[in-house]
C-alpha cells in the first residue's frame, strides 16, 4: 500500500531470566500491523503486557528475537546501517521529557544541535525553529532562554513535538506521552498532535494504559494481553463491539463520571487470565488472528 509507512511482521522479543538461567519471557509475540501516514494508532494494555517493549523494537533500541519491521518497505536492522538516517524519520518521545534533554544546555543549544546531528546547517534555521515552536504554542523569544529545568512538563513535552516537527518525522513513538501531565493540558497536547498528524502527515504510536484517550485520539487501536496483539481495528469498531475477552474486561473497567467505586466489585488479573484460557479453548476451530468484519481482527487461538 502506498499509504503504508512502517510493517511491524511477526515481531517476537524474548528476555532471558537471569544470567545462567535458560528461562525466558516472551515479552512481545508474533505481533503483526502496519502504521500509515498520518494515522494514530493507539496501543493499549495493561503493565507488562510488551508495550514498550515495541516501541523500542521500533526505535532500534533493542533487537527483535525475531520477525521483521520495515519502514517505508526496507528492513530497519538490515538496510538503515546509519541509525541517524533512521532517526531523521522515526523518533521517540518518552514518558519523562525531562530525561529527554540536556540539563546543562538551554533550549535554543538544544535546537541547534538538531540542525548539526540530524539536519544539516540551513539558512532558514532560525526560521524553522521559530515556526515550528509557534505551531506548538510556545513563544520562541521565552522558550529559547530557558533551560529544561526552568520549564514544565507540559512545557517539555511541547518541545518534544516541536522537536519532531524541525525534523519533519514521519513516525512518532509517544510512549505514555501525557501521563504527567494535568487533565487541560493532557487535552491540550492530545489536539495538537492529532493536528499534525492531520495537516503534516506524521503518524503517531501512542502507546498508553488510557482507554479514554485512546478513544479520544486514535484512528486504530491494537490490545496487548500478556506479549500478545489480541484485538486489532478500526478504534470504534474495537470499542463498540469488543470481542475478546480482556478487551471487554478493559472497557467494563473505565470508571463512568457520577458512579462512586463499588467496594464489593472485585477485580482479579487470574480470572481474566482464567477467562482469556476458556476463550482460547472454546474458540478451537478458529485458528490464530481472525478478521471478525472490515477493519476488525481478534486473537482467537495462541
Ligand atoms: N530488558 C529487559 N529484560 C528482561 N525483561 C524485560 C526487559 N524489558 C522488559 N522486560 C519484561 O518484558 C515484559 C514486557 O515489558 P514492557 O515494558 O514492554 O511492558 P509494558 O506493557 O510497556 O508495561 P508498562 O505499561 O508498565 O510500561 C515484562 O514482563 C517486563 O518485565
Amino acid at each position: 500500500m502506498p499509504n503504508t509507512l512502517m510493517k511491524v511482521e511477526n515481531l517476537q522479543k524474548d528476555f532471558s531470566i537471569g544470567i545462567l538461567s535458560k528461562k525466558k519471557i516472551h515479552a512481545v509475540n508474533n505481533i503483526t500491523f502496519e502504521i500509515k501516514k498520518g494515522e494514530i494508532i493507539s496501543l493499549i494494555g495493561e503493565s507488562g503486557s510488551g508495550k514498550t517493549t515495541i516501541g523500542k523494537l521500533i526505535l532500534r533500541l533493542l533487537k527483535p528475537s525475531s520477525g521483521n519491521i520495515y519502514y517505508k518497505d526496507k528492513d530497519i536492522n538490515l538496510e538503515y546501517k546509519d541509525k541517524r538516517k533512521y532517526y531523521k524519520k522515526v523518533q521517540g518521545i518518552f514518558q519523562d521529557p525531562f530525561a529527554s534533554f540536556n540539563p546543562l544546555f538551554k533550549i535554543d543549544r538544544i535546537f541547534d544541535m538538531i540542525f548539526k546531528n540530524f539536519i544539516g546547517e540551513s539558512k532558514n534555521k532560525n526560521e524553522k525553529i521559530r515556526d515550528s515552536l509557534e505551531c506548538v504554542g510556545m513563544n520562541p523569544e521565552f522558550i529559547l532562554k530557558k533551560y529544561p529545568h526552568q520549564l514544565s512538563g507540559g512545557q517539555l513535552q511541547r518541545l518534544l513535538i516541536a522537536r519532531a516537527l524541525i525534523m519533519d518525522v514521519d513516525v512518532l513513538i509517544a510512549d505514555e506521552l501525557i501521563s504527567m501531565l494535568d487533565a487541560s493540558t493532557r487535552i491540550d497536547v492530545l489536539n495538537l498532535l492529532a493536528k499534525i498528524c492531520k495537516e503534516k502527515g506524521m503518524a503517531v504510536l501512542f502507546i498508553t494504559h488510557d482507554l479514554s484517550l485512546g478513544y479520544y485520539i486514535s484512528d486504530t487501536t491494537l490490545i496487548m494481553h500478556k506479549g500478545n496483539l489480541v484485538e486489532k481495528g478500526e478504534t470504534s469498531l474495537v470499542y463498540n463491539n469488543p470481542i475478546h475477552p480482556y478487551t471487554k474486561m478493559l472497557l467494563k473497567s473505565i470508571p463512568d463520571i457520577g458512579n462512586k467505586w463499588n467496594k464489593n466489585e472485585k477485580f482479579l488479573p487470574e480470572d481474566i487470565n482464567k477467562k482469556v484460557e476458556e476463550f482460547y479453548k472454546s474458540s478451537k476451530d478458529k485458528k490464530g488472528f481472525i478478521e471478525v468484519e472490515k477493519n476488525h481482527n481478534v486473537l482467537f487461538s495462541l
